[in-house]
């Protein structure tokens, strides 16, 4: 249904393409998940699969794509949109129209359905993905996991015979990660729909794959095989394999049912072994009088909808909070209440003293700093090496502080590049890094992993843990159960605007099948989260 024939793409006047030798066929009905490091080529895959590679994006295609027959050197995007539906990494961009019911409606009606189908599959959608609350909502007004949603939606109701998603659940809670997926893999099974997607988060998508394609690392030609194959010998795997890998299950289990029938005699092995806490640093609870930031009895409206009431959260020095719940819950509201971006309808916000909505942004930047969901929101030079510039002069810190940063958190990202053009992951290493160059005695992250592979994730908290142990404040709003269950110490969950779970990452997390990490499903009922803390045990044990 889609064949590449010795692709390869080269992005201006970069040196090297950043893909080559691509040549598979990703057959009729199958799911077919892309994986491989932040900045390898993933989205320029897809997107030479939808024609924006290279007719939006500039650059020049080597060989042929052809999509259902058509290549897509002599049809346009638009002249392939009837076959094929695409849902990019930044959904903002795709929008056409202004409301979500629109949205949903906008991809049928250049297909000529009669307006019964329309109406019938406009509901179907709303229902599916949890939308009809939200019908008449102005897109703008969406929070980052509702407009992920319309933009999902937006591209089943067309029924293509192609899909093409590029992180699909990057913003989605995990509930609504599992929902997509089931619609995918019904699309798949029922309608014989061809779905190429691809993802960081393989914990949520490769027990639904039929074939997965790896992409190695920058410039190596794909590999393709079944899941089980790719998990074996690929850098990028979800907590069930390492763990496989690291327990020498064979075959790897790709799931967390696969994983437990295996599970036994480890948990044999970790019977009585107490796993070291989640997050914690030699420290212990810092003293009361750290309090970073103190919020109580907070209300905040955002246009009719009240995002936040009756909110009380006191966040101390040296401590890390994993803010979850489900998409529209009010995680973004809180934080952007707690750098001033919104005047509280009641109660009261303290931040290292300052009430943040009163006092200028640059007396703030002393005490809090946020990277927001969409990381291009605080990037404003036009390359890399002038964005890292500007951060070591606002944060007064020394030359190449910024720069340093960015590689320590991901490899290769290229200094004259414009940071527009910079793939998910590789934005997302800036961001963070300008942000942590001036080392904010508070610290808000919202969503701090999307486009990040799981090494750079690993690097990410391992950055965030030392930062923690010098006594900064940490508070990240996430769906990535297994990055809380590595990093924090605490987890406060919201929903509908109120806090409804506050307490240690492992008493909270444990108890939930949303929130749960895969270890701990697994080894259920022993309170184990994450690979690394079983590994270190096993060391121990040897
Ligand atoms: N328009 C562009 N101009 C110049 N370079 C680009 C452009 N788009 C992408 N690149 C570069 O091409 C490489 C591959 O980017 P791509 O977005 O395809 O990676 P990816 O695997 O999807 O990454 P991620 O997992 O972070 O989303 C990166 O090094 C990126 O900086
Ligand atoms: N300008 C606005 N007008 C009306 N409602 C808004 C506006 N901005 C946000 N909202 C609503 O406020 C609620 C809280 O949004 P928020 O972005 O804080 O959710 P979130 O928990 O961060 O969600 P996600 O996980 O999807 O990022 C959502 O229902 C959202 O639709």
């Amino acid at each position: 249904m889609i064949r590449f024939e010795q692709v390869s793409v080269t992005y201006g006047d970069a040196a090297a393409p950043a893909v080559q030798g691509i040549d598979l066929t990703v057959p009729e009905g199958e799911l077919c998940l892309l994986v491989g490091p932040s900045g390898v080529g993933k989205s320029t895959v897809l997107n030479a699969v939808c024609g924006l590679v290279p007719h939006f994006t500039g650059g020049t295609l080597r060989g042929r794509v052809t999509v259902d027959g058509r290549d897509t050197r002599t049809h346009k995007p638009r002249e392939l949109a009837d076959v094929v539906g695409t849902v990019g990494q930044d959904p903002l961009a795709h929008f056409v129209t202004d409301t979500v019911e629109d949205e949903l409606a906008y991809g049928m009606e250049s297909l000529g359905l009669t307006p019964e189908v329309m109406r019938r599959r406009v509901e179907e959608t709303l229902d599916l993905l949890g939308l009809a609350e939200l019908r008449d909502r102005a897109i703008t007004t969406l929070s980052g996991g509702q407009m992920q949603r319309v933009a999902i939606g937006s591209v089943l109701t067309t029924h293509p015979k192609v899909l093409v998603l590029d992180e699909p659940t990057s913003a989605l809670d995990p509930a609504a990660a599992e929902e997509v997926l089931a619609v995918l893999q019904r699309l798949v099974h029922d309608l014989g729909t061809t779905v190429l997607l691809a993802e960081h988060r393989l914990e949520r998508v490769v027990q639904y794959a039929d074939q997965v394609i790896l992409l190695p690392s920058p410039g190596a030609p794909p590999v393709m095989g079944t899941p089980a194959d790719i998990m074996a010998v690929s850098p990028v795997h979800p907590p069930v394999v390492a763990l496989g890998r690291l327990a020498r299950w064979s075959p790897l289990p790709l799931s967390v049912r696969d994983a437990r029938r295996k599970a036994a005699p480890l948990r044999e092995q970790l019977t009585g072994v107490p796993p070291q806490a989640p997050g914690r640093s030699a420290e212990g609870t810092p003293a009361a009088s750290d309090a970073a930031a103190e919020v109580s009895g907070l209300g905040v409206r955002r246009g009719r909808t009240e995002a936040l009431h009756g909110v009380d959260l006191t966040v101390r020095g040296g401590e890390t909070i994993a803010l979850m719940g489900r998409n529209g819950a009010g995680k973004s509201a809180l934080l952007t209440t707690l750098v001033g971006m919104h005047e509280p309808s009641s109660g009261t916000v303290r931040v290292g003293g300052a009430v943040p909505h009163r006092t200028s942004p640059r007396a703030l930047l002393r005490h809090v700093g946020l990277v927001p969901q969409e990381p291009r929101d605080l990037l404003y030079a036009d390359t890399v090496a002038a964005e890292c510039t500007a951060a070591d002069q606002d944060a007064g810190a020394p030359a190449g502080s910024c720069r340093a940063l960015v590689a320590r958190l991901l490899p290769d990202v290229p200094e004259s590049v414009h940071p527009r053009d910079l793939s998910e992951g590789q934005r997302l290493a800036l961001a963070l890094a300008v942000v942590l160059t001036a080392r904010p005695p508070l610290l808000l992250l919202d969503e701090p992993t999307r486009g990040l592979d799981y090494a750079a994730k690993a690097r990410l908290i391992e950055v965030l843990r030392t930062l923690a142990a010098e006594g900064h404040a940490i508070v990240l709003a996430t769906h990535d159960v297994e990055l809380a269950a590595e990093l924090a110490h605490r987890v406060v969950i919201l929903a509908d605007g109120e806090i409804v779970a506050d307490g240690p990452t492992d008493e909270v997390v444990v108890s939930s099948p949303s929130f749960a990490p895969q270890v701990a499903k697994v080894l259920a009922p022993l309170p184990w989260l994450t690979v690394p803390q079983v590994a270190r045990a096993l060391e121990a044990l040897a």
